[in-house]
């Protein structure tokens, strides 16, 4: 299923391709305003951060909401607390796209990631003119050396990548990039099984100085607190935020 996804992913971004040459999107992504500083905006303090997802739909639940203004569903996660917001781009499973990003650009000042399937510096150029400040790499879809090459692009771009892991051996790969923001997820992406325990068994592997966030699977503020517990400095939540009313589901994470 994950390659599926990537393959998916990088061929509807060969579609634009046509449309919207490489140098013209480069161009783009290099004339934008500097990025903001995700790793200041998700620092460790002694609260937790919510990293808050847009997502209309996935593979694994189908349709979830039907989100027709996503600027206004960001406006709600800033004035909630967020620290930041993520918005699926991925068209095919999760009806997203880039048109959603530059439109939640346009209405926050908070850093923005773009969570999709990435696999070519085209997709990351296009991150960065859309107004991203922080790209997804999932270790798991790359091979190493495209690993650390588009790691290198997001940071020569003045962005950061959020290194999405799923095993020990993931998290060793994303260190031995240079990550300084890892993702611990919660579902394995070939099978969609949930394991809220992972994230504790592999975050000593993530030492200080990197900031450790914990993906998927939070629906209440007693998860939230699970997290936090097992070392959590970030949580990425999606589905339990774009189905209830954000703003006081935000106010009940924030407080753990
Ligand atoms: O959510 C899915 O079904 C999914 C399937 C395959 C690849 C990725 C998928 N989701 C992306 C995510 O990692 C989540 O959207 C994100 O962590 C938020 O998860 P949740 O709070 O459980 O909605």
């Amino acid at each position: 299923m994950l390659q599926e996804l990537l393959s998916g992913a990088v061929s509807d971004a060969e579609e634009r391709l046509l449309t919207r040459p490489f140098a013209s999107v480069e161009a783009a992504a290099r004339v934008r305003p500097p990025a903001l500083d995700a790793l200041h905006a998700l620092a460790p303090t002694e609260r937790v951060k919510i990293l808050a997802e847009i997502k209309r739909a996935s593979p694994s639940r189908g349709s979830l909401a039907a989100i027709t203004d996503p600027a206004a569903l960001a406006v709600s996660y800033e004035s909630g607390g967020a620290s930041a917001i993520s918005v699926l781009t991925e068209g095919r499973r999760f009806h997203g796209s880039l048109t959603d990003l530059e439109q939640v650009r346009a209405a926050v000042s908070i850093p923005i990631l773009r969570k999709d399937f990435i696999g070519t510096p085209y997709q990351v150029f296009e991150a960065r003119a859309a107004g991203a400040d922080l790209v997804l790499l999932i270790v798991a879809a790359l091979d190493q050396s495209t690993l650390l090459s588009l790691h290198d692009l997001i940071r020569e771009l003045g962005m950061t990548a959020l290194v999405e892991t799923h095993s020990g051996d993931e998290v060793s790969r994303a260190l031995d990039i240079g990550a300084s923001l890892v993702g611990v997820n919660a579902r394995d992406l070939s099978t969609f099984e949930l394991d809220q325990n992972l994230f504790g068994a592999l975050a000593d592997k993530i030492p200080s100085g990197v900031i450790r966030v914990a993906e998927s699977a939070v629906k209440t503020a007693a998860d939230v607190a699970h997290y936090r517990a097992a070392g959590a400095d970030v949580v990425l939540v999606g589905e339990a935020l774009v189905t209830s009313d954000p703003i006081r589901t935000l106010s009940e994470f924030l407080a753990v």
